[in-house]
């Protein structure tokens, strides 16, 4: 992408409703624009970011055998009467009702609806075990929205939902999501902790929330150092294995690590002192068991090989996309703007012209372009006729991992500079060596 033919509003100064850093970066980045209280537009740069974020969600949830699908984000208020939440909801639902005054609402989560679709077409315990999830905009009308899109009224929300026929089958798909969301994180560079947590709304008592060490974060937690040595990597999992998805949960979830909602400070103190951590979380997902709790009220139920009907066993499972975004950003800045992990970077990297017109430059600047493009890597090439030092402004700010700097001097020695974002470490080399090192 050429700046120049881009839209990449970024402010210059700070924004003095921002009180924590990814709110401030994301208002300059020009990633969102605020329309109304927790309500954001998604400009191109922030759009791009959550695209890649939700595209990593997608690709762990296929692997992990979960079906995606699409459910609206309206919703008729008559299915969450059959589960006894419109009234328990509150003042988080936004009500409202149609030309022809039907009761609806804005959907802040979709378990009523999930249930509605699976009491409709299956029957039997042989179309089980099934995990259908989707991607989806949620509204919820909090009372005090803050911190940006950590804590916002429209959210992008992966929520999964499993259907199974036991208490056991079901336990296998709560491992499956904690198996499948350890690996989701870490390709985004985050390290998220799976803490025991306490239920909400959603019911239900098997619940962990996952947390990212934050000091902006809103939970409070306690852990075992230890756990923030344990590393997911490449290992490949065989998801339909209940062993194996059981022996990372056990991994994950043998050193000690809640929020204070069940902190248990006899079982922490037992842990030896030097490991012992307090801090505070953002939390990024949520994985439950509730059981019969929708299906039962419902009706969904299948024929077992014995021919009784039984209700399913359920639980549902949330990763906060666009929440994501704010998470990284807090987990991964320095003061000149946002780091972004290679995993969900918009650009892969940027090409800088020192002195856009000048021939020499502007021609190693358009091969280079076509080089990285050849090679599949998205450059973002700043050929604005702008000075280098708000070139580089720019750069740090929007956290590009790589930046190639194209000066007449360079060319002349037939080198260009490559600077890592994160080290701030530059070196010199040809702009073949470039497109290599970073191909
Ligand atoms: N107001 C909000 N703004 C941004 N993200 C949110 C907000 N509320 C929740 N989230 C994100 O959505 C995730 C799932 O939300 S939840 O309430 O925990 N779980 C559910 O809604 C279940 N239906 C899971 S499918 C949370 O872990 C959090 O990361």
């Amino acid at each position: 992408m050429r700046l120049s033919r881009y839209f990449l509003p970024v402010l210059k100064e700070n924004p003095s409703e921002a009180q924590i850093v990814s709110h401030r970066f994301m208002l300059r980045a020009g990633m969102i624009k605020q329309q109304a209280a927790g309500i954001y537009s998604w400009l191109p740069l922030g759009f791009k970011v959550l695209k890649r974020v939700e595209q990593i969600v997608h690709e762990e949830q296929i692997r992990a055998g979960h079906i995606p699908l699409l459910m609206p984000t309206l919703q008729p208020a008559d299915l969450w009467r059959e589960s006894g939440r419109y009234d328990d909801y509150g003042e988080e639902m936004l009500r409202i009702t149609d030309r022809h005054k039907r009761d609806m609402l804005y959907g802040p989560t979709n378990e009523e609806m999930i249930t509605d679709i699976f009491r409709s077409h299956v029957n039997s315990y042989k179309d089980l075990p099934l995990t259908l999830y989707h991607v989806q905009w949620k509204f919820r009308d909090e009372i005090r929205p803050r911190f940006g899109v950590m804590r916002g009224r429209e959210f992008l929300m992966k929520d999964g939902y499993n259907f199974d026929l036991d208490f056991d089958s079901a336990i296998h798909a709560y491992n499956r999501h904690m198996v499948s969301y350890l690996r989701t994180y870490e390709r985004m560079g985050l390290q998220a902790i799976p803490m025991r947590a306490a239920s909400g709304p959603i019911g239900g008592d098997n619940t962990h929330e996952f947390l990212v060490l934050a000091s902006t974060g809103e939970s409070e937690v306690f852990y075992d150092a230890a756990i923030t040595d344990l590393k997911f990597g490449d290992r490949v999992v065989d998801y339909d294995s209940r062993e194996e998805c059981e022996a990372i949960v056990k991994e994950w979830t043998t050193p000690y690590a809640r929020t204070d909602e069940t902190h248990d400070e006899a079982i922490f103190n037992a842990i030896p002192e030097e490991r012992r951590r307090t801090s505070r979380g953002i939390e990024v997902g949520q994985i439950f068991y509730f059981g019969t709790k929708y299906s039962e009220p419902m009706g969904a139920t299948v024929v077992t090989a014995d021919g009784a009907r039984v209700p399913v066993h359920m639980g549902s499972h949330g990763i906060g996309v666009s929440r994501l975004l704010g998470a990284i950003i807090e987990a991964s800045h320095d003061d000149k703007g946002i780091i972004w992990p290679e995993g969900v970077t918009p650009f892969h990297v940027g090409i800088v012209n020192l002195k856009q017109g000048d021939s020499s430059t502007d021609l190693a600047c358009e091969a280079l372009y076509r080089d990285l493009s050849a090679k599949g890597l998205e450059p973002l090439y700043d050929d604005r006729d702008e000075r280098a030092g708000a070139k580089f402004a720019t750069m740090d700010l929007i956290g590009l991992p790589w930046r190639l700097t194209v000066g007449p001097r360079g060319i002349a020695a037939g080198k260009v500079e490559l600077t890592n974002r994160r080290t701030g470490e530059s070196e010199e080399m040809s702009s073949g060596a470039a497109v290599d090192r970073l191909a």
